[in-house]
């Protein structure tokens, strides 16, 4: 499907750091064995100096010799210093090893691929490092943001030395950051030179966020940031336009490419952002198209994504060369904030008597309700329209003004309860969401981490609540594995269920309407 890129005979021309490095982060045992044989050398080396240094001590006493004693010496004393550095910089690589391991280990950060660089200990080490530039760090702390999270941590300073990456966090942590702010150092500032940094993002919603957030953290720079809207795609003059960063969909992006020859070859950077989802099958064929027309050689391509299933890293290898892999917490779990619970609900009906019932006790907004379908959608916002809630709903059958008001509404708390469909279970960023409902039970183990993700984001805690009724006993034992392994109670019973084969959950439901 793409472009193969042959792997590089890595182990070959390794330099010491690296080599080091590779022990340290658990290299497979052949390569060990090769770096170990030559680790060994230094010392054998400084072993064989030794013994001669004692022949040169014996034969000093005899005259004969002591015309040759000061030339000889001084060659030694060359070596000695020399071995003297190697091995003060030997100790001090391994300190520093040591020291990124310790901070590793404490932010929950898993890292393979060989001499990765060292985790950030604050944001100004990006000026020490990497000389970002007082501009972009100001923004930062105008943003409030004071700390790193453990993926910006690790993921800046790798995309800052422009290796490729793989990176897969919890929802909510920040990779928003981890992806933009990098690029926006690397490209220094505006030029005219085409479009050099895009970003994939699977829906417009959260195309359009990502652009917004880029804004603001470029704020005082001139960067041209643009939004691949449905018209630019259809009628931008990408010929005569100044962009340097492009945010898109694949779709739209895969129409210009083909419809409007845009010119994608000068792109340094590329981010496919909630990656997964990007090498589904629906979207697949779009991102080969894109990511043929990011032709430059030295493009920096990067994945981010809060799942990241092994076929998608087998996939993403295919396109990526010494890529770093980097795994914040476990691999495909929930973000341990939020609070999940799952409730039988019986039936469909019991289901809305259920969400009733929780409305009247306690509602505690902003709520996002999941559904299956956008007719479900439609039913479940004809059910509750009128209940005495500020309800809204959101799904792909929407304009695209409605389903950005619907965003903006729940966003500045006009909207208590969001009913929503798939298309903003992904990414979105609301603050404060208290409780995700999952209406209908979730497709799959990958579909409940993202929509739960909706809450508990940024360090706050939030709850999430998953519905489920005897048509969904099948598939219950695989979201309550990932809610164990994010640190949630669960029946014995239900992890006792029989183990099902991995394969998309969406029964045909009875109507809502009642
Ligand atoms: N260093 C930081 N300190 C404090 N808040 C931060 C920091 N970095 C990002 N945030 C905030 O955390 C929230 C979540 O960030 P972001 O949307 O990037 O999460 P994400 O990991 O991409 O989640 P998802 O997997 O759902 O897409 C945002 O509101 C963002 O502004």
């Amino acid at each position: 499907m793409y472009g193969f890129h042959p792997m590089k005979p890595r182990f070959l021309h390794l330099s010491l750091q690296e080599k080091v490095k590779n022990e340290e982060e658990g290299k497979e045992p052949e390569e060990l064995n090769s770096v170990a044989v030559e680790k060994a050398e230094p010392a054998v080396a400084g072993k064989k100096r030794k013994r001669k240094g004692k022949v040169f001590e014996n034969v000093e006493g005899i005259s004969v010799f002591k015309g040759s004693k000061s030339a000889k010496s001084a060659g030694d004393v060359k070596r000695k210093n020399e071995v003297d550095k190697e091995s003060l910089e030997k100790k001090e690589l391994n300190r520093q090893i040591e020291r990124d391991a310790i901070m590793r280990k404490k932010y929950g950060i898993h890292i393979s691929g060989h001499n990765a660089p060292s985790p950030l200990q604050d944001f100004s080490e990006l000026n020490t490092r990497y000389f970002c530039g007082a501009r972009l760090l100001r923004n930062l702390a105008e943003l409030g943001f004071k700390e790193p999270t453990p993926i910006q941590r690790q993921a800046i300073p790798v995309l800052l030395s422009n290796r490729e990456c793989f990176a897969c966090a919890p929802t909510g942590s920040g990779k928003t950051l981890a992806f933009l702010y990098p690029l926006l150092v690397k490209l220094k500032h505006g030029m005219k030179d085409g479009i050099r940094a895009v970003i994939l993002c699977p829906t417009r919603e959260l195309s359009s966020q990502t652009t917004r957030e880029c804004k603001k953290l470029a704020k005082g720079k001139k960067f041209r940031i643009k939004l691949m809207t449905k018209g630019l795609a259809r009628n931008g003059d990408f010929e005569k336009m100044h962009i340097d960063i492009l945010v898109s969909t694949p779709l739209r992006l895969q129409f210009a490419i083909r419809n409007k020859k845009l010119d994608l070859s000068r792109v340094e950077y590329l981010v496919l952002d909630e990656s997964d989802k990007l090498f589904e099958l629906g979207f697949v064929n779009q991102i080969d198209s894109v990511v043929k027309a990011c032709s430059n050689p030295s493009i920096v391509r990067s994945l981010f994504s809060a799942t990241l299933p092994d076929s998608v890293e087998e996939l993403a290898r295919t396109i990526m060369h010494d890529a770093v892999r980097i795994i914040v917490g476990r691999k495909n779990s929930a973000s341990e904030l939020i609070k999940q619970k799952l409730v039988f609900a019986g039936s469909e009906e019991g289901k809305l008597m259920a969400l009733r019932q929780s409305f009247r006790e306690s509602l505690n907004p902003p709520v996002l309700i999941f559904v299956q379908s956008k007719e479900r959608a439609k039913e479940l916002y004809g059910e509750l329209l009128f209940d005495d809630i500020r309800v809204d709903v959101i799904h792909a059958d929407l304009s695209q003004t409605q389903r950005e008001d619907a965003v903006d509404n729940f966003r500045l708390g006009k909207t208590w309860v969001l009913i929503a469909t798939d298309v903003i279970a992904r990414g979105m960023d609301f603050k404060g969401v208290n409780c995700v409902i999952n209406f209908d039970f979730p497709e799959s183990a990958a579909a409940y981490i993202h929509r739960i993700g909706r809450s508990g984001r940024a360090g706050r805690t939030g709850e999430a609540i998953t519905l489920y009724t005897e048509d969904d006993m099948p598939f219950l034992r695989n979201i309550a594995n990932v809610m164990v392994a994010s640190g949630c109670e669960v029946p014995s019973w239900i992890l006792a269920l029989p183990k099902l084969k991995r394969k998309k959950h969406r029964p045909t439901r009875e109507s809502i309407l009642v």
